[in-house]
């Protein structure tokens, strides 16, 4: 048996976690490790609420373990740096993404892609290097390497840079990858969430003609006069379907829940890509002949490496790239992931820890 999550470490922490597949969440007392060397902690003052939150809590992807306390969007000042620490001081900005390390030695973080490193590890829901449990940023603070901080520029609000930290580096990494970053590009954005939203934004922000595909048309109003896209497909209408047929270089799936492939693959030019960035619980239908018809290409993406993140944050500071996004008291919690299982919510949830978290 190992210790009880207070007393693995020296310094004392408190969130909300949930204990079972219910997912609910409820106040938790934890602890974290002393600031080493090279560490930075900080004081979570803001943590958006992202899918793969809801996923994780309900153990819907199967790897979840319990008591788990999600929160991979952290953004917060910090309050004390290690001896080593060179890129951070006190008062700074800081965030904190989907990951809190990795093995610094394989092919994938010799490329700055720790994202890829098969021994990356998660922000929460995984295993520390000695061996402890990591817990998210629904909880006063936190403490990482430098190496996986984040720092927020100057004219970016904190609570709304939040998101930027996974639904921001999930769409601007795929569209720089896949050269979807090109002036007039055409890129279509399904599922209009957290993620799609964003995805609109840079996309936008890199001169791309952007199309929503979403299955509502109450978005349409305000994707196009708020968000800033060029047009808008509902993607139950085959009218709206058929007449864009054959026009996008590449789409952004960020679809959520199993939904159809092929509509989709019609929507692509000859040479178009689909990028999955979505992480549905099922596999989705794939028929080949839509795929071999005009050499058509399915990708996935994960997050972004460190650096990219940064040069990502640094980007939307300068283009002032903000999500849209509904701040929460930390007790609104749980209602707000029964809303987001409706896709109730414009766009992304953002905990108000700093000024809501009560410690027990
Ligand atoms: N690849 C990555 O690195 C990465 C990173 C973050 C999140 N994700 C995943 O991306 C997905 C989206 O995350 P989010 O935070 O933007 O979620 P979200 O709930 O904010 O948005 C999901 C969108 O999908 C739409 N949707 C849901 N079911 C649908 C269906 N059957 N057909 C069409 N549209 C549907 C919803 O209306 C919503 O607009 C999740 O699965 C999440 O786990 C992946
Ligand atoms: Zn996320």
């Amino acid at each position: 048996m190992g210790k009880a999550p207070e007393e693995e470490h020296p310094v004392k922490a408190f969130g909300w976690a949930a204990r079972d597949t219910s997912g609910v969440l409820s106040p938790f007392k934890f602890s974290r490790r002393v600031t080493g060397d090279e560490d930075v902690r900080f004081k979570i003052l803001y943590c958006g609420i992202c899918h793969s939150d809801l996923h994780s809590l309900k153990n819907e992807w199967g790897n979840s373990t319990y008591p788990l306390l999600p929160g991979h969007e952290v953004v917060g000042v910090v309050t004390e740096v290690g001896s080593k620490v060179q890129k951070y001081k006190v008062g700074d900005r800081v965030g904190v993404g989907c990951m809190v390390g990795a093995c610094h030695t394989c092919e994938n973080c010799e490329n700055n892609l720790e994202n890829y490193c098969p021994k990356m590890i998660l922000t929460y829901n995984s295993v520390n290097y000695d061996g402890t449990k990591t817990y998210g940023g629904y909880s006063d603070h936190m403490v990482a390497n430098e190496r996986y901080i984040v720092r927020i520029p100057d004219n970016l609000p904190l609570d709304a840079a939040a998101p930027l930290l996974c639904a921001g580096i999930t769409t601007y990494s795929p569209l720089r990858y896949y050269g979807l970053d090109k002036p007039g590009t055409k890129v279509g954005v399904v599922g209009l969430g957290g993620l799609g939203h964003v995805a609109v934004k840079f996309a936008k922000a890199f001169g791309a003609i952007v199309t929503i595909i979403s299955t509502s048309p109450s978005k349409k109003q305000e994707a196009i006069e708020v968000l800033g896209a060029d047009s808008f497909i509902v993607s139950t209408n085959p009218d709206e379907m058929q007449a864009a047929m054959g026009t996008l270089d590449g789409i952004i799936d960020t679809v959520s829940a199993v939904h159809a492939l092929v509509p989709l693959l019609f929507l692509l030019k000859s040479h178009g890509k689909i990028i999955m960035v979505g992480a549905p619980d099922k596999p989705l239908e794939l028929p080949v002949f839509p795929l071999i018809i005009g050499r058509k290409t399915i990708a996935g993406s994960c997050i972004g490496g460190m650096k990219e993140t940064q040069e990502m944050i640094d980007f939307a500071g300068k283009h002032n790239i903000s999500p849209l996004i509904e701040v929460i008291p930390m007790d609104y919690v749980n209602t707000a992931i029964e809303r987001l299982i409706k896709a109730d919510v414009k766009y992304r949830f953002v905990l108000d820890v700093g000024n809501t978290l009560k410690a027990a």
